[in-house]
């Protein structure tokens, strides 16, 4: 997949068929997308485009993480900084310059609701009436739902902030997740006897509701499940740095340093002050007898 962090330095020459959005999490909607995409690039042999507008504030996925979802599913990938001269370019323009002279676009496709350009005043309307005249096909595609309710990256935000990760990741099509490289903590947790593998979630990435959950933790290429804490630690510092700390059940080796990827799968319980480590401690021993029984209920 090719991959451009702003619009002036992409140079391709061949028609292309592009969705275009925010994209902050590629849920199921997204996806629906992504597939009409696909399927008309391969059957017009053009070449598959996610424009995505990078609005800069908190997000589901990392722009690195975004890129790796996509980069065995699209031929190119453009991340477009929302900055003032895109902001205040009139839709018209906007598919004037980007759309038919940058991106040689034969093909649009969004959901009803997308808008764009200048004060939002591009729409599906306006991307019909333009279609003629700068000779491409438009599809809308109606918005994916569940229980009603639109699916969309707010939904997801909303089910995280409440710990649901369970209906999070059905939104999703995939399992909520945080990856970085495994640091050292105050080394107490081993003593405990629940060693942790801990990170510090990545700069703007969404963190789930404080609490505990059982927890898949890809180290090394393979797949263990653990038990996770996500929040401050209360108990055992008041430096309100949130951390993201796993004991994984099955691993033996030294973690520290390797970069793993932790999936939020089942919220057991908010975080806590307890009044001792000891307290702590056997509160941990019922959090990894959840984690171990609910994962024996999984495949
Ligand atoms: C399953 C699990 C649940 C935890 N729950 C809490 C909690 O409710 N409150 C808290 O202050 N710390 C909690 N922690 C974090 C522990 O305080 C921390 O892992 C322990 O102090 C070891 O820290 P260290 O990695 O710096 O050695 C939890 C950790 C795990 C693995
Ligand atoms: N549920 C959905 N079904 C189909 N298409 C969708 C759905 N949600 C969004 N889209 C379309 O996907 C593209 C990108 O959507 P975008 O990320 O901008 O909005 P969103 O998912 O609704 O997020 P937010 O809640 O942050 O507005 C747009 O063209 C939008 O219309």
């Amino acid at each position: 997949m090719q991959y451009y962090t702003d619009i002036n330095s992409y140079k391709g020459l061949e028609r292309t068929a592009v969705t275009l959005g925010k994209f902050d999490s590629l849920h199921r909607g997204h996806q629906k997308l992504i597939q009409s995409i696909q399927r008309f690039a391969q059957e017009e042999h053009v070449k598959s485009v996610v424009f995505a507008f990078d609005i800069n504030k908190d997000t589901l996925l990392t722009n690195q993480e975004r890129r790796q979802h996509l980069e065995t599913k699209v031929d190119c990938m453009i991340e477009c900084p929302f900055t003032k001269d895109i902001r205040e370019m009139k839709a018209e323009v906007f598919i004037e310059k980007i759309l038919a002279e940058k991106l040689h676009v034969s093909y649009v496709v969004v959901g009803t609701d997308f808008h764009f350009g200048y004060k939002k005043r591009g729409d599906v309307k306006m991307l019909a009436e333009y279609a003629p005249k700068y000779n491409y096909q438009l599809k809308v595609l109606d918005k994916e739902l569940f229980q009603n309710r639109e699916i969309s990256s707010t939904y997801v935000r909303e089910a995280l902030k409440e710990g649901n990760v369970e209906l999070a990741n059905f939104l999703l099509g995939y399992s909520y997740h945080m990856s970085g490289v495994v640091e050292h903590g105050k080394h107490l947790g081993r003593t405990l006897g629940f060693p942790t593998m801990n990170i510090v979630p990545a700069d703007r990435k969404i963190i789930p509701r404080f609490g505990v959950y059982a927890c898949r933790v890809w180290v090394d290429g393979k797949c263990f499940h653990g038990i996770g804490n996500v929040g401050v630690k209360p108990t055992v510092t008041d430096e309100m740095r949130p951390l993201l700390e796993v004991f994984a059940f099955e691993y033996k080796g030294n973690a520290y340093g390797k970069s793993i990827t932790v999936e939020f799968c089942a919220f057991e319980r908010p975080e806590e002050k307890f009044t001792s480590v000891e307290e702590l401690k056997t509160r941990v021993d019922e959090d990894i007898m959840f984690g171990k029984e609910y994962f024996q209920w999984q495949n």
